[in-house]
């Protein structure tokens, strides 16, 4: 049996190799840029006008003569004399000869006249072009997670597909003959299956969108097979139940038989000890245990980080706080504890029901408190490590 620290030494190893995909830019959000990204263009690509008014040669001239009209988008750039003006707004091309645009209700307006009211500084009201980003300067550095104003940026300079971090895609296998779809009456002996709709729920929260979920009883032979075709086409596979020592628990020996070379077997912690994990080429396996917590726990200190780092993030353990116990914790185990809890400003309570059997409190908590394996008792007020379930 192996540390908490050790079973996370062990997956950060990995993974050894990054694969990029290239996405249309509208489907980028919360992706990571695989690549660094240059403008291709000057932005803005022309000078323009930042305000409505009217363009002018800057000078001491109270009156010009409004000659021509510059819209968005129109193209022509008017050629003017020293006193006069050219009628602008916002967007529009600054003709070459002007240097200064003047609002327009620090003027009054006479027919093609204009009366300077208040004139502003030279070069006001003029986006230079390139001002913002300028052609082959980086835009967006690799490694950066494409927010809505990332995706925004980049369209705004004519950016069409991005190269991205490629999310794993995930296969969940459940195991056990007590598994029943919801949406039947229950029979004698038979649980709900709810692992697999609670795991797809916690990889679609991570941004994974490439999901299968396929169901096995506990049938060597046919845990072999499910294993085999799930190994085939999947980054990770998480497999839920049948990890454990029992004499219909074959996870391990399907796995092992069909190659997956074992990179660790059971952490000395609560929930999750029986945790599995293990790599075949370029999938990662997480055998988690059955009970619905201890799957959860050990998905979120474990399974999360491998696949956020996959996805290119940076941070990717879930956030750590500090908080003053209102519990007293006994710890007599010698193990870590994950203890399901809730933090509010800087007080931490444990909730009532830590079976890895139950979710009901799992469902009530906003944070898991992490009990070290050294600390036998933890006293009111006495400060602990919570770890934020809002990932
Ligand atoms: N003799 C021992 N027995 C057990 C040990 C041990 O060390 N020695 N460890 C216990 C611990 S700790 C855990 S955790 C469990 C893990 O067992 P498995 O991973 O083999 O899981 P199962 O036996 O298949 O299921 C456990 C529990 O969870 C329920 N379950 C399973 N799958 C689902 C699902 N998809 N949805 C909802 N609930 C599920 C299942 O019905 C069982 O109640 O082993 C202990 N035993
Ligand atoms: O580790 Mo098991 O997950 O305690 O029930």
């Amino acid at each position: 049996m192996i540390s908490v620290q050790q079973a996370l030494d062990i997956i950060d190893r990995f993974p050894n190799r990054f694969s990029s995909v290239e996405v249309k830019l509208q489907d980028a959000l919360n992706l990571v840029l695989f690549e660094d990204v240059f403008s291709p263009i000057n932005m803005p690509p022309f000078r323009q006008s930042a305000m409505d008014g009217y363009a002018i040669q800057y000078s001491e001239a109270e009156k010009f003569t409004v000659i021509e009209e510059s819209k968005a988008g129109d193209s022509t750039n008017y050629t003017l004399k020293p006193t006069e003006a050219v009628r602008i707004f916002t967007g529009a091309l600054v003709p070459d000869h002007a240097d200064t645009v003047i609002m327009q209700e620090h003027v009054e307006r006479e027919d093609q006249f204009i009366q300077i009211q208040k004139m502003p500084s030279k070069f006001a009201n003029i986006r230079k072009t390139g001002e913002q980003i300028k052609t082959g300067e980086l835009a967006l550095k690799k490694g950066t997670k494409l927010n809505e104003a990332a995706i925004g940026f980049l369209a705004c300079l004519g950016v069409t597909t991005v190269s991205v971090y490629k999310t794993p895609s995930v296969a969940i296998l459940v195991t056990g003959n007590e598994l029943q779809q919801p949406g039947t009456d229950l029979e004698i002996g038979k649980i709900y299956e709810s692992n697999s709709v609670m795991l797809k729920a916690a990889l679609q929260k991570s941004g994974i969108k490439d999901i299968k979920i396929i169901a096995v009883k506990d049938d060597y032979d046919a845990t072999k097979i499910c294993v085999k075709k799930a190994l085939q086409a999947n980054d990770i596979l998480l497999v839920s139940g049948g990890i454990s020592v029992g004499d219909y628990d074959f996870v391990k020996e399907a796995l092992l038989e069909n190659d997956v070379e074992e990179l660790f077997y059971k952490i000395n912690q609560k929930p999750g000890k029986p945790l599995w994990f293990g790599k075949k080429e370029n999938t990662y396996v997480f055998a988690l245990p059955g009970n619905p917590a201890s799957a959860l726990t050990c998905f979120y200190i474990y399974t999360l980080p491998l696949l956020r780092k996959m996805c290119g993030f940076k941070n990717n353990h879930l956030q750590k706080v500090i908080a003053k116990s209102k519990s007293v914790i006994k710890n007599p185990s010698q193990k870590t504890l994950f203890l399901k809890a809730y933090l509010e400003s800087e007080f931490v309570e444990i909730l009532q029901g830590q079976s890895s059997a139950m979710l009901y409190t799992y469902a009530m908590s906003n944070v898991l408190i992490c009990v070290d394996s050294e600390t036998a008792e933890v006293n009111i007020g006495d400060e602990v490590t919570c770890i934020k379930l809002d990932v």
